[in-house]
């Protein structure tokens, strides 16, 4: 039992909720008690009291849409669109990563996650046992999937490693780990392959995570190849019938913007990655004002270049507002959210994402005591608009502190940078 005091308490179940001297009582995975102080007595049997006065206690962040391992990939392509940096740059290296890279990749990921505020991730990649060990040695709570490409010739033998993956890993860690399935991409998976992705999604029964209208160019060329727009196509599929996470949906019209409304399809917008690739500007605006849930996501560490989700919702809420000349789009209540509950809920976690009785103890503390977070007018817009990744002080996964006073207590830093400086090495032609 851990009871965290003097902690201003940013609830985030509604704006308004915001405890200046609270306390929580963390009881196993979950939150017990939440409140201004003195409305809880204490029980005896506390093991931990944490004294946050100082800090403003809030939901850990939620990255709805990552490659975690590709860390060992980050500043090795820069400056290209999406297409070029995929077929001449990534797809080439990715040939060369064994099961070990992965293990590392993703433990640095996790590395860089925890000290960013990050409790809770999605990831689509390859050797997805090695990024599900990382992640359970990590603390972190995660959806994983194998990331599978249905042109390659590979591609029954990758829903079969689906297959088993699931079967291991879901509900593992002590329900930390969670799993979907993971085709790519409209472009890379043709509608044959996406129908036995369905069947084995209406088999297994999990969720469905895939990139979703990126770009103008896939528009494009799924236009040309079937007549339909992407996010069109894959409603004439089926694939809504599932809980579908789609990343990216930069490039859509309003009959698809309908779509992903109704079928109650999951977004996660990146908007870093999608300036740095040039891809676009998603209509956030839009599909929140169509009622689409959206969270937010870095994408790759070799996209974005980080995995700092500080930096994500700072951007997201800029981008919008330039985006439609408004400086009301994307308030940072708004983005915080993305960031947290309706992120949570994007991955299918319906008790994660806000402080409250009966929600996982995912909690982050972040240290007020900074001259950017000086004087304190509105804590909701210093964290979207003035605070750093660095300010996170205390990080706790399912009732776990995982980071204390910048230490991150599960992971060994130096063996994390030692590997993965080596594996990016041997990546890279360089050893
Ligand atoms: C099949 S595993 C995932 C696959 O996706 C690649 N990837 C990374 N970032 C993006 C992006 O923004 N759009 C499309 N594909 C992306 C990654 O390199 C893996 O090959
Ligand atoms: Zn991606």
């Amino acid at each position: 039992m851990i009871f965290i005091r003097g902690a201003a308490v940013l609830t985030m179940e509604s704006p308004g909720v915001l405890y200046e001297n609270g306390e929580i009582l963390i009881e196993g995975q979950y939150i017990t008690h939440v409140g201004p102080a003195g409305s809880a007595s204490p029980p005896n049997d506390i093991d931990r009291i944490i004294d946050a006065r100082g800090m403003l206690a809030l939901p850990g962040l939620v990255n709805c849409h990552t490659h975690g391992a590709m860390t060992l990939l980050r500043s090795y392509a820069d400056d290209l669109p999406l297409q070029r940096w995929l077929e001449e740059k990534i797809w080439p290296v990715e040939e060369r990563l064994d099961p070990e890279d992965i293990y590392w990749g993703t433990m640095l990921c996790c590395l860089e996650m925890i000290r960013s505020g990050t409790t809770s991730f999605a990831d689509m990649y390859f050797h997805m046992d090695q990024a599900a060990r990382a992640v359970e040695k990590a603390g972190l709570r995660a959806s994983l999937s194998r990331g599978m490409i249905g042109l390659s010739t590979g591609a029954g033998d990758a829903l079969e490693e689906s297959r088993h993956f699931i079967g291991e890993w879901h509900g593992a860690a002590d329900g930390r780990i969670t799993t979907m399935l993971g085709p790519h991409a409209p472009y890379t998976c043709p509608p044959d392959f996406l129908r036995k992705v369905m069947d084995m999604a209406a088999e297994v029964q999990v969720g469905i995570h895939i990139h979703l209208a990126e770009t103008g160019k896939e528009v494009e060329d799924i236009r040309r190849q079937y007549g339909k727009r992407p996010v069109a196509l894959m409603d004439e599929l089926g694939l809504f019938a599932f809980p579908v996470l789609a990343a990216h949906c930069v490039h859509l019209d309003e009959e698809e913007i309908n779509i992903l409304a109704e079928k109650k399809v999951g977004v996660a917008h990146n908007p870093e990655s999608n300036m740095k690739l040039a891809s676009g500007i998603a209509p956030v605006t839009r599909l929140l004002e169509a009622g689409v849930l959206v969270g937010l996501g870095t994408d790759g560490p070799a996209s974005n270049n980080n995995l700092d989700m500080m930096e994500e919702m700072r951007s997201a809420a800029l981008l919008q507002k330039v985006a439609t000349m408004d400086p009301v789009a994307l308030p940072a209540f708004t983005a915080l959210s993305m960031a947290t509950v309706n992120g949570a809920r994007v991955l299918g976690l319906h008790d994660v994402g806000l402080l409250k009785p009966g929600y996982k103890a995912d909690i982050i503390l972040i240290n007020l005591h900074r001259p950017h977070l000086y004087p304190r007018h509105d804590l909701v817009a210093h964290l979207v608009y003035a605070a750093q990744s660095a300010d996170v002080e205390t990080v706790i996964v399912d009732g776990r502190v995982v980071m204390e006073k910048r230490q991150v207590l599960t992971v060994d830093e130096e063996e994390v940078y030692r590997q993965v400086s080596r594996r990016a090495e041997r990546l890279a032609g360089r050893k």
